[in-house]
């Protein structure tokens, strides 16, 4: 059916059987939505095959479309439960009872990890990371350079543990790297699973069954010396609630190795690709300003100085770190339309009336580089992120509501220490030839800085 449902938001020609899916890339979808939104207003209606698709922009209309009781779920086609064990579980593709009862249980998890915790785990992968760095030398900014951030991720989640496993760690960065670059978030596979076998990436598949393999054989060796009396990390919080599900309330299944298997996969997925691109993006932005990397290491040098590690605590004293971190996320966000929501009932929205099953991406890219919200907007410039009156919006590049990302401040935390570490130790500089890397990112299900060349020098003790 060609035709518009009555009231649906305006947009691309729907053709017979494709809809306007000629007219979307299934990579990159952020690079149109400036163009349409000129042409068809804050939401955009689209349609992939059989499936209405609505694109929503403007920071209000975003605001309310992620709060949006009725645009609280995901899309479930075998495409995606392919990553569960064809069953809808783990909390990036959860949903109901069980993806709320987990989310919240992960959440406990994540509010109990203590900064001293997270400062331990980056201080260590950190400290290894600097010893694969030769000073004057040239290095190539790419996902294995970054490895730090899939190390520091394990590290939290399956403990000290993790580091007997860094070859496959190691592998399982590669397959997610390469599935995520890859991954066509708007591509046609995802909403029609009978065209995955044309379109899906034997990578996503080799991702996902080598990570679900590895995670099968931790969770096995850990159950032989799991002591419910002393609970180290995210599996054995998980086995004791696995435990005490079975003995108080036997008809109830939330807690399955199989759920336990999901939500590390997702955890894993979710967190180590966004932190590592965003890390590859500041040391970019920061190589092509040395103004801003003065004023990182004027302030590192006053507040800390270079004989001891920054801290968590050293936070509020030293805003213009977080500031940098902001401004990246602002200017290159990895998430550049978020994740789909799904409507799950007819629903008015913004003026427009929008079918059940219509997927809902966010327009967070075209906000944050929207020049009537953000004064050149293409100017890296993390001055704006000290003068409070210059944030006009509410920020929206983690999600919102109950759909928001889990990781948001274990997330800004260890981008935080990173910075702090990195700019302490290193100045950073571009080889003859490489001084203007190209900034427009490989995109993807998140997006990443294309690899580029940096040289980093040590900075002398004072
Ligand atoms: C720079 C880093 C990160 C960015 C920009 C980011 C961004 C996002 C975004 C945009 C969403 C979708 C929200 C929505 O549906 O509207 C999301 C969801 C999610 N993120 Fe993150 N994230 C980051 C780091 C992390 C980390 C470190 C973790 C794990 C600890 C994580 C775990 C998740 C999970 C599990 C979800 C799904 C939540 C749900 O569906 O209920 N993310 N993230």
């Amino acid at each position: 059916n060609c035709r518009r449902p009555k009231n649906f938001p305006p947009g691309p020609l729907n053709l017979p059987l494709i809809g306007s899916w000629y007219d979307i890339p299934a990579r990159g979808v952020e690079t149109k939505i400036p163009g349409w939104r000129k042409r068809y207003g804050n939401i955009i209606g689209l349609k992939i095959g059989f499936r209405y698709l609505v694109i929503v922009c403007g920071n209000e209309d975003i605001v309310a479309g992620l709060k949006h009781p009725n645009f609280q779920s995901r899309l479930h086609t075998s495409t995606l439960t392919d990553r569960s064990f064809r069953k809808v579980l783990g909390i990036f593709f959860g949903d109901g009872d069980q993806w709320s009862e987990v989310k919240r249980f992960t959440l406990r998890f994540l509010g109990q990890v203590s900064n001293n915790r997270l400062e331990v785990v980056m201080q260590e992968e950190m400290s290894d990371w600097f010893k694969a760095v030769t000073s004057g030398q040239v290095h190539e900014i790419n996902s294995k350079f970054l490895d730090f951030s899939i190390k520091s991720v394990i590290n939290v989640f399956i403990g000290k543990n993790g580091e007997s496993h860094y070859e496959e760690v190691d592998k399982i960065r590669e397959l997610t790297y390469r599935a995520f670059k890859n991954g066509r978030i708007t591509g046609i596979e995802i909403v029609h699973p009978q065209m995955k076998f044309f379109f899906s990436s034997e990578q996503k598949v080799a991702a996902v069954t080598y990570t679900q393999k590895f995670f099968r054989r931790v969770i096995a060796e850990r159950r032989k010396t799991f002591n419910p009396n002393n609970i180290v990390d995210f599996i054995d919080a998980f086995l004791l609630e696995q435990q005490k599900e079975k003995a108080e309330s036997p008809n109830s299944n939330y807690y399955s190795d199989e759920e336990l298997q999901s939500v590390l996969l997702d955890l894993v997925q979710a967190a180590s690709e966004s932190s590592a691109n965003t890390a590859g993006f500041v040391m970019m932005y920061v190589a092509m300003n040395p103004q801003v990397q003065d004023k990182l290491h004027q302030e590192l040098d006053r507040v800390v100085g270079r004989e001891r590690f920054p801290t968590l605590d050293d936070r509020p004293n030293l805003p213009y770190v977080d500031a940098v971190l902001s401004e990246t996320m602002r200017i290159n966000p990895v998430s550049g339309i978020g994740a789909g929501h799904i409507a799950t009932k007819d629903t008015d929205f913004a003026n427009y009336r929008l079918p059940q099953g219509t997927l809902l991406f966010f327009g967070h890219q075209d906000t944050l580089n929207d020049p009537t919200i953000f004064n050149e907007p293409k100017q890296f410039r993390p001055e704006r992120f000290l003068k409070k009156e210059e944030i006009k919006i509410k920020m929206t590049n983690f999600g919102l509501g109950k759909r928001a990302c889990i990781g948001e401040i274990l997330a800004k935390n260890s981008l935080y220490l990173f910075i702090a570490y990195l700019f302490q130790k290193y100045s950073l500089s571009f080889p003859k030839g490489y001084e203007h890397p190209d900034t427009t990112p490989e995109y993807g299900f998140i997006n990443s800085p294309k690899p580029y060349k940096l040289i980093l020098t040590e900075r002398p003790l004072k």
